[in-house]
């Protein structure tokens, strides 16, 4: 390329990335304020509820400034864990030695932190939402909106759906997702991260300064320590960010067997391709690029892969032969590793449609953490299946 190309493409690349800082820097406001509450309390659930408590409070002429947090009640020590995060401001269960903004309110009871609420954030464990979605029926605003921050999929008579698909359906409210690599404890302690928020408009979208879109979910989830790119890809960032888990326990696998960085790098990479494979053949409007150019892509994939629970669960059942559960339940406190829930689900949906043999690590991370299938048959399993395809 000549010099003056460069120097062209050099300007065009800082003139882009000038408009998206003063996009993201503009001034939007909201006719009436609104209010947002988030649900769910554990390791993201607690930091991401920071990080709009933060914003909320700095914005009020487009938020509420409380947040209220919905808290799954359990006593520590004999106190509620909901009086100790309203009086000592930190989660210090799931999110120890972090202090927490004091206009974030934690409440017990779910209906009363969501009924008034324009934007609900949904950050649970996949496998609680439907019975919490199941209690809101009914009782939440109409207007209101929501975006999901969880990994994981429903799987059902329905067969294989999106998490935010699922809110949409049950409480008939927009739904959009947060993804990306986002290790929590990193984004609690304001390590610089990258984040992707993606959102449809509904049909029903009643103008702005009326209702949420792409600038007002901006201005909510953006820190200048948690950067946020926001786009209409929900089906891709969700689909990313569900199967990430499950290639996270291949790789802990093969950690745990002492096999190194190279076997780590094949089973992200084969991981890569079956994420992207899963997403066109299942769904469609998702779109490619959003694997590689988004925070919500590769880079969730290299994050957990490296440092995230789901990794560190499988290097410990390779390490010590105990199940999926037994090792969560050792080390983690409480908190969850999806990917465990997550490739039970994902080989119930491609044994039901006739796909396993498309998607020979998926299957062989469920194989060897459900029917004690050896780890070390692993690269023969994605091999002697591939000769299959
Ligand atoms: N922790 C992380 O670094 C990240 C997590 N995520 C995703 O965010 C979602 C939420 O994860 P975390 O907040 O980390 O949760 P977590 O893994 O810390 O789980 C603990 C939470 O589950 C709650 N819980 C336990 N039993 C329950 C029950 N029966 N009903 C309802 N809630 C119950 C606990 O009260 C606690 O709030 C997951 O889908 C996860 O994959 C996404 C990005 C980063
Ligand atoms: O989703 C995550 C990082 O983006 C967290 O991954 P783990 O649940 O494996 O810790």
């Amino acid at each position: 390329m000549a010099a003056t190309d460069r120097l062209n493409q050099t300007s065009d690349i800082l003139s882009q990335s000038m408009r998206k800082t003063d996009s993201s820097m503009s001034v939007v406001t909201a006719e009436s304020p609104y209010k947002v509450s988030v649900v769910g309390s554990g390791n993201w659930g607690t930091t991401i509820a920071k990080v709009v408590a933060e914003n909320t409070k700095e914005k009020p002429d487009l938020f509420q400034e409380d947040v209220n947090m919905w808290v799954f009640e359990e006593q520590i020590d004999g106190t509620p864990l909901t009086q100790i995060i309203n009086t000592k401001h930190q989660n210090v269960k799931y999110l120890p030695n972090i202090d927490l903004p004091e206009n974030l309110i934690a409440n017990p009871d779910l209906i009363a932190t969501t009924k008034d609420a324009d934007v609900i954030v949904f950050n649970v464990p996949h496998q609680f939402l439907g019975r919490i979605v199941s209690q809101m029926k009914g009782q939440i605003k109409p207007t209101a909106r929501a975006v999901s921050c969880l990994k994981g999929f429903e799987v059902g008579p329905k067969g294989v759906q999106l998490l935010s698909d699922y809110v949409t359906q049950e409480l008939g409210i927009e739904c959009g997702a947060l993804s990306g690599a986002n290790l929590a404890p990193e984004v609690a302690k304001e390590h610089w991260s990258e984040t992707t928020v993606a959102y449809r408009i509904p049909d029903d979208f009643k103008g702005e300064g009326k209702d949420i879109d792409h600038r007002v979910l901006k201005q909510l989830f953006h820190r200048p320590y948690f950067h946020v790119n926001v786009i209409d890809d929900v089906a891709g960032i969700s689909i990313a960010g569900a199967l990430k888990n499950v290639v996270a326990l291949g790789c802990g696998f093969v950690t745990g067997l002492g096999w190194g960085n190279n076997a780590a790098a094949a089973i992200q990479r084969v991981g890569l391709g079956e994420i992207i494979k899963f997403g066109r053949m299942f769904f469609p409007e998702s779109k490619v690029e959003t694997y590689y150019q988004e925070s919500a892509g590769v880079a969730d994939l290299i994050t957990t892969c490296s440092g995230g629970r789901n990794v560190r669960v499988a290097t410990e059942m390779a390490k010590t032969g105990k199940s999926g559960e037994q090792v969560e339940k050792d080390i983690l406190n409480g908190q969850s590793a999806q990917g465990l829930v997550t490739c039970k689900e994902v080989h119930q949906w491609l044994e039901s449609s006739g796909h396993t043999e498309d998607f020979p690590l998926f299957e062989a991370v469920y194989q060897i953490t459900y029917e004690n299938v050896p780890m070390k048959e692993l690269p023969s399993m994605i091999e002697e299946l591939d000769i299959v395809e």
